[in-house]
């Protein structure tokens, strides 16, 4: 490993350290649930490495044991004991996909509540919030489609359902009574947009609940 991707490496490492210690303490993390990645080096967007949580850990504890390198086919690129997060696959396709620089996946009960209230119709509408501005959506009254894909044990045949469903508008996807996977250009963008996600399925689940 050279010196500079040595560099970027512990950056980022770092800089996950912070999101995930902010993340457990808000409760963002159940029962070992979710994880997190970040891109590191200067690669090509066919070949680039990442750093993602390792498989199985408390999210809320912070060991040297957290992290480990990646490659775009998920495969560690440095020799390791620690297995990368079950759905690092996920990961791989929206790095491909929307060349982003960091994503992050949590759990919550209401993303998981509206991923299953609007099921049939594959995606969350929100109409009007102020916070979709966080998305970089200035359009008067916007109304956005937040997809959602089905959610299978086997996590190599979730993503053709994510390459088909991905919206390079909307920084994020559902998984079916599972969590929300949220990118940006960097760390501070993938969080500003998670948290924007997880007001709006709050807004929606209650306004659903006023509404009957
Ligand atoms: C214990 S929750 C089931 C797995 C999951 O959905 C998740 O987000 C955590 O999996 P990981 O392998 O990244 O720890
Ligand atoms: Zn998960």
């Amino acid at each position: 490993m050279t010196t500079l991707l040595l560099e970027e490496k512990q950056r980022a490492y770092r800089e996950l350290s912070i999101v995930k210690a902010d993340f457990a303490a808000r409760g963002w993390f159940p029962g070992t649930s979710g994880n997190l990645s970040m891109r590191v080096g200067d690669y090509s967007p066919e070949a680039f490495a990442f750093a993602v949580t390792a498989s199985g850990k408390d999210k809320a504890a912070s060991t040297p044991e957290d992290f480990l390198l990646v490659d775009q086919t998920g495969q560690p690129i440095e020799a390791t004991k620690l297995k990368p997060s079950a759905e690092t696959l996920i990961h791989c396709e929206i790095y491909r996909q929307t060349g982003c620089g960091a994503i992050f996946h949590i759990h919550s009960v209401f993303n998981s509540i509206v991923s299953e209230l609007f099921w049939e119709r594959r995606a969350v509408p929100v109409e009007g919030v102020e916070l979709i501005k966080a998305f970089n959506i200035w359009d008067e009254e916007a109304v956005i489609d937040v997809p959602i894909v089905s959610n299978f044990a086997d996590i190599p045949s979730i993503v053709p359902e994510v390459t088909e469903r991905l919206d390079k508008r909307i920084p994020g996807i559902l998984l079916r009574k599972h969590g929300i996977y949220a990118w940006g250009r960097d760390a501070f963008e993938a969080r500003k947009h998670l948290e924007a996600f997880e007001f709006l399925f709050e807004y929606v689940y209650r306004m659903q609940l006023l509404k009957r």
